[in-house]
């Protein structure tokens, strides 16, 4: 794709060229002294809490990592609910964010679906009746002319942005801004997923009106109550954010994220900004992903497939296009590899005698079907007899019984891809797939199902969701420093993904690497995006060009915020403090299990009190109260 920069001209301390309507510059963000919520962690020990400035903001017991998971997850079990469950961990992740990370990084597959689909859905859809607490930051229609001046709140340095108008959250519909969920969701995968630090992150979400009239009406909906603006309205606000954002951090990569229709404001940016849509492309990737290894178990040839799309929205045609390019690289002509594709919405077939179409269907609209409208799914499938279905649709239970086994009568290994989310909006569940091809399906879905136990044999299903993508596309871009996001990083992506299957897994017949190793598949995804970033010359960190492919794993890990080694990390800012040998076997207090209760523990301690005498009056509850005691030892709080 042709690249209106090339980065490899450019200085890399200069910003990219962004389009900059408001050139002045702003005070720098006031600064707060409260500690990180990532400093409250009660497996710090005493010295380091002393340098945090959170000694006696948390119980004394210094605890081990293992003790801490315990609690959560007996915490955890006894909620009665996914939501109560989800609850939790937004607190846990408020309160004390690296033992929220630990957990999560220790057990994504039984925890993803908690954060993220499907329990996300319902958390958004209750988003305003649960309220408790900020997460991210809120724009405003009305805002527009200001937000240089609003975005200037935010306290952190932020290098990537998840960013929601909640116009389509999942298969939910318009959720306004109920939808800012999804960006605190995704935001979290990619630090758990590609160790993005998760002050880092800037969860948005954008109040730009809801079509939804029931949202409007409830007495407790916490975003505005107009209807949804126009669309010139829209990229008019967008324009402005996009150079806002870029103007604070100019290395920002900011992903599209569950707009109705994002096409136009991927257009419009893609070349400008390091931007992507994650539903468009990042879908599309993973599913290339997902489907490479599945051609590859089906032994059908590109040329051989033929693919039924339930869906022909922002992600059916994002897959399709994606799919599209493989069969390309295949050896297939651009035009025979567009008509593999027969796209269904809810009109029915996508075809050029309909009528008008969006112009995001036109690419695939058919003209051979010799006028006669197909309108039903199974209709469609009668007629074209497909090697593969795919569901993108929202509309829950749409392959039925009947369309399944039509799918394993037609074919010896069905592709059968129902992607809809959250659960109860996919097109069939994983149990019905196996039950009504016998077993001979190839699956996916969107959200997880769990494993079946088939025919002697434990099934275990595949999720095809861009969870497996999205955070290496951002961590590829944000340590390229690319200007922008190319249709190669993204399809750099899918090829890493599909790769990264170890030999029992494929052994297995699995389309996707088990996600409990996400931290691992993320790193061969960042490294595919960097290479590809480098080869369309948008990135900007030059020196990456010149090593090794294991050279540059290793720079991956080594920027991964890593929950397990926080601990490590401060203490060894203490040692660097007290002039003593940094931590080289990688201990801390707790991380071993040791609790801190040793005796080289307790000379560390002293070493460090007697270095860094804890302050009579903590920082924290002087700049609070506006404390005006004096001396070391006394003083009452008193407020201004
Ligand atoms: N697995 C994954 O990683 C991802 C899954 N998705 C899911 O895909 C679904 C669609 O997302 P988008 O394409 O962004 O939404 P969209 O609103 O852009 O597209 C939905 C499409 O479904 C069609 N449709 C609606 N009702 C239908 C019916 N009764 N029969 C046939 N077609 C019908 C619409 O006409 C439209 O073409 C959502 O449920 C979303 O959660 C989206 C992105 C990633
Ligand atoms: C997974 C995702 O991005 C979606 O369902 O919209
Ligand atoms: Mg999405």
């Amino acid at each position: 794709m042709a690249q209106s920069r090339d980065a490899s001209s450019a200085s890399a301390s200069q910003p990219p060229p962004v389009i900059l309507k408001h050139a002045h510059h702003h005070a720098p963000a006031r600064q707060t002294h409260f500690p990180a919520a990532t400093d409250y962690d009660t497996a710090n020990s005493i010295e380091a809490r002393k340098y945090l400035k959170t000694y006696g903001l948390t119980p004394p017991a210094v605890e081990s990592h293992d003790q801490q998971a315990a609690r959560c997850m007996a915490i955890l079990d006894a909620k009665p609910s996914p939501i109560e469950k989800y609850r939790y961990l937004s607190v846990l992740r408020n309160s004390n964010a690296n033992i929220f990370y630990r957990l999560l990084s220790a057990n994504v597959k039984e925890l993803t679906p908690l954060i993220y689909t499907p329990t996300v859905g319902e958390a958004c859809q209750k988003w305003s009746e649960l309220y408790t607490f900020p997460e991210g930051m809120y724009l405003s229609y009305s805002d527009k002319g200001h937000l240089h001046s609003v975005i200037q709140n935010w306290p952190h340095d932020v290098e990537i942005t998840v960013v929601t108008d909640g116009s389509r959250i999942l298969g939910l519909g318009d959720l306004g801004i109920n939808g800012m969920g999804i960006p605190v969701g995704k935001l979290s995968l990619y630090t758990a997923c590609a160790g993005i630090h998760p002050k880092k992150t800037l969860p948005l979400c954008l109040d730009l009106g809801t079509g939804n009239e029931e949202l409007r009406n409830d007495p407790l909906y916490m975003g505005s109550r107009r209807p949804k603006v126009t669309a010139d309205e829209e990229r008019e606000f967008l324009d402005e954010m996009m150079s806002a954002l870029t103007e604070r951090w100019p290395s920002i990569v900011i992903q599209y994220e569950d707009f109705k229709n994002p096409f136009p404001s991927l257009e419009r940016y893609q070349n400008t900004y390091t931007m992507f849509n994650d539903d468009i492309q990042g879908t599309g990737a993973v599913i290339l992903a997902g489907f490479i290894n599945a051609v590859k178990q089906s032994g059908t040839p590109a040329k051989d497939q033929r693919a039924v799309f339930l869906g022909a929205g922002s992600a059916g045609v994002g897959v399709a296009k994606q799919i599209v390019q493989f069969f390309i690289n295949e050896g297939l002509t651009e035009d025979q590899a567009r008509r593999c594709f027969w796209l269904v919405d809810s009109q029915g077939l996508v075809a050029h005698d309909r009528g008008k179409l969006a112009d995001h269907k036109l690419y695939f609209a058919r003209d051979d079907n010799e006028g006669k409208q197909y309108k039903s799914l199974e209709e469609v499938v009668d007629y074209v007899k497909p090697t593969i279905l795919m569901g993108l649709s929202t509309i829950g239970g749409a392959f039925t019984p009947q369309i399944l086994e039509k799918m394993a009568t037609m074919n010896e290994r069905p592709v059968v891809f129902p992607l809809s989310n959250p659960s109860s909006k996919s097109e069939c569940t994983f149990e019905d797939a196996i039950k009504y091809t016998k077993g001979k399906c190839l699956f996916a879905s969107g959200s997880p199902f769990p494993t079946l136990h088939h025919d002697g044999k434990d099934l275990v299903p595949g999720q095809g969701n861009n969870m497996y993508v999205f955070p290496g596309i951002g961590m590829g871009a944000i340590l390229s420093k690319s200007v922008s996001v190319t249709q190669n990083m993204i399809y750099a992506s899918a090829e890493a993904l599909s790769t990264a299957l170890l030999p029992d897994e494929v052994a297995q017949h699995w389309l996707y690497p088990a996600i409990g190793r996400i931290r691992d598949v993320s790193v061969i995804v960042t490294r595919g995006v960097i290479r590809a970033a480098q080869k369309d010359k948008v990135d900007r960190e030059l020196a990456l060009r010149n090593i090794g492919d294991e050279e540059l794993d290793q720079y991956i890990r080594e920027r991964m915020y890593d929950p397990f080694k926080e601990g490590e990390r401060v203490e060894n800012e203490i040692a660097e403090l007290v002039g003593r040998p940094a931590s080289s076997t990688g201990k801390e207090a707790g991380a071993n299990g040791a609790a801190g209760a040793g005796q080289p523990q307790q000379q560390r301690a002293k070493a460090l009190s007697d270095a860094v005498p804890l302050e009579g009056k903590p920082t924290l509850l002087r700049e609070v109260t506006g404390y005006t005691g004096s001396g070391a030892s006394g003083g009452t709080p008193s407020r201004r």
